[in-house]
């Protein structure tokens, strides 16, 4: 960044510059260092650094003076998340945001001006000499207001009161927008707005915290109305009183500069209401409201020196939220014998629900005989999924420790460390220098994220869907109850109620969680792309929800997007029911239905590089799925052939690859069947479909389904051929895989199906791979004139390699045919010239003694070749077996349950031992194997000399 100009780069492709250019850009990310107060200041004179002060400066200044010229002023965040848009609005600590010196600044302009009004300015002083006499204060007047907008819902802020469906939101002819109803509260100085925003974060908080509602997905307006005394002699537009509705200009000369409360606070009404009223009753209301928030205020200065107080001295619970800004921004105090707490307002833990803690000394028998809790500071306890809290005991037990550091991501981390999940386990933790790979740091960070959005869903889930129990959802419910266990509670928290509790309770709907199975479970899953990459490259990972119908068996994969949006829909309609409202929507607009569809089980490698010998091959392949475990078994036979389809033998192999260059190359694909299938085990009304895609095919060709069967015989062939095979085909089959797909099929779903019109297929009918030359040549013939010649300037680039490897193509052979003339000389003592360059043609001839022993001696090692190749072919495939192991091993999980992990390390070190030994002994057949080979080759050479 430099100053408005900032240049971003693709660290991928560094050739890729974009530079914006901007009216003011801030750079904060270096270059700092903290004051005593703990305020960021620039770490030196050069630094770039822009500090909170630095913004203000630039930004807040401007809306100041126009706000004293009397526009109205409007500051915006705008942003993706986490981006900085309350830091920089509201700001967190000791570094104050826009909002509060905005505030700050006004109130301090006002007192200056205020004295030089009672001391000199004559114009004005006239009128503050009015207006003081009905008031007997300042002149000047701010109100402060503060809502939410959230799922498109108005949310007073100062309010603790909820309107179901939020405020209205209405449009005035002359007052433009404004919201019916906002509360709005007389300011006299700072400290005050400071308080009204504390109550309203307080309010903002619980809110999230009980609607589970995401502060990503909320905005909050902050509306202060200025409102200045302007001279009488200048005209003005009759005054409408103060109030929160946002003014144009010229309407009156105050101003809300955008940037919540206690309901006892003295309210303003609506604009509306008064407008008819006078100049003079407008003041006296006003004068009448700022008396009754006089007396409000002292109340509250009492309150908060009381929790002050108490925040020392009583153990507590505070609020840890994803939004660090409602972080410890809520305190329940732990009454003084601990036992019951019933302060807590958090909707699940009404005042029915006790969470006890026991007096650490001495230990109070607890009246309901279950075990005693002890709680410790710094205890974490985590209701549901959005509400967790931080234990901060008594004071001998606090130390000097800074509690900052239990924030949202300590407690996420720990929960997914509680929940066994870790960067290890999600594979490739480490890449050896110590580092874990960023990619795996980066699902690792979406995993953990989302696993309390999954479990939020799963409880909307099963609340929405009213489960119909064995008894319905009228269970009846007993008039008492002691849940073990709580919510989850690393504490270990029961919850316990004396009274009936109706449906709609909290606990009540916690006891139908627990005891009726839910309809839809949800489970987040880590998908391994390296599953569908034909060199298993360890490529990203990316985490997918998968949704299962537990009645309908059916099945649903959700990308991380998909399950987001879903969410935010599902809030919405939870929302609807908790407020009383209608919750049941038609199936198109259900955000937790979908239509059907067939889903991706796993898929196997089946390496190909014995096709590139042209050596026959038939493989049993696991269908991994993206936990890497066994999903299924592969069947599958790949057979080079002639072009009539007849099956290559053993004189068929090749040595080389490069012996196939340029020739025409026909294979078949045989998917013979697929065994065991756990989908099939699930449910026995599902099918199964399997599907692959070999080299540069345009399209995927998938087996006909096969439907409630469970280990179908598929006995399907495909035929391809590659006319003139190429280097690239050749290298491809020497280094990649086919992989094959097994998609899961479910009633109701569209089949999978291939048109196949589009690929290029031989006169026999087979179809066409490796058929880039050829399809350049079609593609000219469609091109546009503008594109012809790049395409010719590749087709000649093309032709010019294919040249070059015919070229080293013929001086092998010419190699070749010279080493045999040597051979041959060496062992007839003939001189004269054979041009015959093959076995076949030098048997042709009339042989000599010699000769005929040197056609046996190269016939012999063309059977060791052969030997070689077969060698090499069977070590391949224990390469295979060796590969699908450890791709086993990798994705072996430790179990949850303590009791299993000695049978666990004892199966791991078991199959880390086969491993081991399998890789051992392919590696020694293949190292035997050669030694022979290489020795009978030695002693036929010998022999012929
Ligand atoms: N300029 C800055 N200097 C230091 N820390 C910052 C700065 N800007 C943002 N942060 C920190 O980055 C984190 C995310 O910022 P913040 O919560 O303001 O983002 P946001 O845009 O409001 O996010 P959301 O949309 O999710 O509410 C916070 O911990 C905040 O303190």
């Amino acid at each position: 960044m430099h100053s408005g100009t900032t240049t971003i780069q693709d660290p991928k492709n560094p050739e890729h510059v974009k530079t914006f250019t901007f009216d003011l850009a801030y750079w904060s990310h270096s270059g700092f260092q903290m004051d005593k107060d703990g305020v960021f200041i620039s770490a030196d004179p050069n630094s770039k650094f822009a500090s909170q002060s630095d913004v203000f400066h630039d930004l807040g200044r401007a809306v100041l003076d126009s706000a004293w010229q009397g526009y109205n002023a409007t500051l915006l965040a705008y942003g993706q998340t986490g981006s900085g848009k309350s830091y920089s609005m509201m700001g967190s600590g000791a570094n104050k945001g826009l909002v509060p010196r905005v505030c700050e600044e006004l109130f301090q302009a006002t007192e200056t001006q205020e004295r030089n009004q009672e001391h000199q300015t004559p114009l004005k002083g006239t009128l503050s000499v009015i207006e003081a006499d009905v008031f007997g204060v300042n002149t000047n007047k701010v109100t402060f207001s503060m809502l939410e907008i959230y799922n498109e819902q108005v949310r007073d802020l100062l309010s603790r009161t909820k309107k179901p469906g939020g405020l209205k939101v209405r449009e005035d002819q002359q007052l433009g927008f404004y919201v019916e109803g906002l509360t709005s509260v007389p300011c006299e100085n700072y400290v005050q707005i400071e308080r009204l925003m504390e109550q309203g974060t307080k309010i903002r908080t619980t809110a999230s915290t009980s609607m589970n509602a995401s502060s990503s997905r909320s905005h909050m307006v902050i509306t202060i109305q200025f409102k200045q005394s302007a001279p009488p002699l200048l005209p003005r537009a009759p005054t409408a009183p103060p109030s929160t509705e946002p003014r144009l200009p010229a309407a009156s000369p105050s101003t809300p500069a955008t940037c919540c409360l206690n309901p006892s606070l003295p309210a303003e009404q609506s604009a509306h209401s008064r407008a008819e009223h006078g100049l003079r009753t407008d003041q006296l209301t006003w004068a009448h409201q700022l008396e009754q928030a006089r007396e409000e205020w002292r109340q509250h200065y009492v309150a908060i020196a009381q929790e002050r107080q108490m925040m020392k001295t009583v153990p507590h619970l505070l609020n840890v939220n994803e939004d660090p800004q409602l972080t410890g921004v809520l305190k329940h105090f732990l009454q003084a014998d601990f036992r019951p707490l019933g302060l807590l307002s958090y909707q699940l833990l009404q005042s029915e629900a006790l969470l006890t803690i026991p007096a650490p000394q001495p230990p109070t028998p607890n009246p309901l005989g279950t075990r005693a809790l002890g709680a410790v500071c710094r205890d974490r306890i985590i209701l549901g999924s959005n509400s967790a809290y931080l234990y901060v005991g008594f004071p001998w037990e606090r130390g000097g420790e800074d509690l900052s550091r239990f924030d949202y991501d300590f407690f996420q981390l720990e929960r997914a460390a509680a929940e066994g999940v870790s960067v290890d386990q999600l594979g490739a933790g480490d890449r050896g220098e110590g580092k874990a790979d960023p990619s795996v740091l980066v699902v690792f960070q979406d995993y953990v994220k989302l696993m309390p959005l999954v479990a939020e869903a799963n409880q909307m889930s099963e609340e929405l869907k009213k489960p119909t129990g064995p008894q319905g959802p009228q269970t009846n419910i007993p008039s008492q109850i002691v849940l073990q266990g709580g919510l989850s509670g690393y504490l270990g928290g029961f919850y316990v109620t004396k009274k009936p509790l109706g449906t709609r309770d909290p606990i009540t709907r916690k006891l139908i969680r627990d005891f009726i199975t839910p309809e839809l479970k949800m489970e987040l899953k880590v998908k391994n792309l390296a599953s569908s990459d034909s060199r298993g490259c360890d490529l990203q990972k990316e985490v997918m929800v998968k949704v299962t119908n537990q009645r309908t068996h059916e099945v649903w994969i959700w990308s991380k997007a998909k399950f987001i949006n879903r969410k935010f829909l599902m809030e919405e309609l939870y929302q609807r029911f908790l407020d009383g409202e209608d919750s049941h929507v038609v199936q198109e607009d259900d955000p937790f239905w979908d239509p059907v569809q067939v889903v991706h089980l796993g898929s196997a490698h089946i390496w190909l590089q014995p096709l590139a010998y042209c050596m026959k091959f038939e493989e049993q392949a696991e269908f991994l799925n993206c936990d890497g475990l066994e999903e299924a078994v592969l069947h599958i036979h790949i057979t080079p052939c002639s072009p009539a389809g007849r099956a290559c033998g053993e004189e068929d192999v090749v040595i080389d690859p490069l012996e196939l260059l340029g020739k025409r190359m026909d294979f078949q694909i045989r998917i013979v069947r697929c065994l065991g299938a756990k989908w099939l085990k699930e449910d026995a009304e599902r099918g199964i479909q399997m599907g692959y895609r070999i080299y540069n095919l345009p399209y995927t060709l998938y087996t006909k389904p096969v439907w409630k069967i469970m280990n179908p015989q598929i006995e399907e062939s495909v035929q391809f051929t590659a006319l003139n095979a190429s280097q690239e085909f050749l290298n491809y089959l020497q280094t990649n895989a086919l992989i094959v797909d097994l998609w899961g099929l479910q009633e109701g779903c569209t089949e999978l199906s291939c048109s196949q019109l589009d690929l290029l297929v031989t006169d026999e009918g087979h179809i066409m791979v490796d058929t880039k030359k050829i399809s350049t040549v079609i593609d000219i013939g469609q091109t546009a004139s503008a594109q012809m010649s790049e395409l010719y300037l590749k087709l000649l680039r093309l032709e010019q390699e294919t040249g070059m490897l015919r070229s080293i193509n013929r001086a092998l052979s010419e190699e070749n045919v010279l080493l045999k003339e040597s051979l041959e000389k060496t062992g007839s003592g003939q001189r004269a010239h054979q041009p015959s360059s093959t076995l076949k043609i030098t048997g042709m001839t009339a042989p000599s003694p010699a000769a005929r022993e040197l056609d046996q001696a190269c016939t012999q090692r063309a059977s060791y070749d052969r030997e070689f190749a077969k060698a090499l072919k069977g070590f391949y495939q224990s390469m295979n077996v060796a590969r699908g192991k450890f791709l086993k091993l990798r994705c072996h999980k430790p179990p949850e349950d303590d009791q299993m992990l000695r049978p666990f390390v004892h199966q791991q070190s078991q199959m880390l031992k086969d491993f081991g030994e399998l890789l051992e002994s392919s590696l020694w057949k293949l190292k035997n194997d050669v030694a022979l080979i290489v020795k009978k080759k030695r002693e036929c050479l010998l022999h012929s000399e």
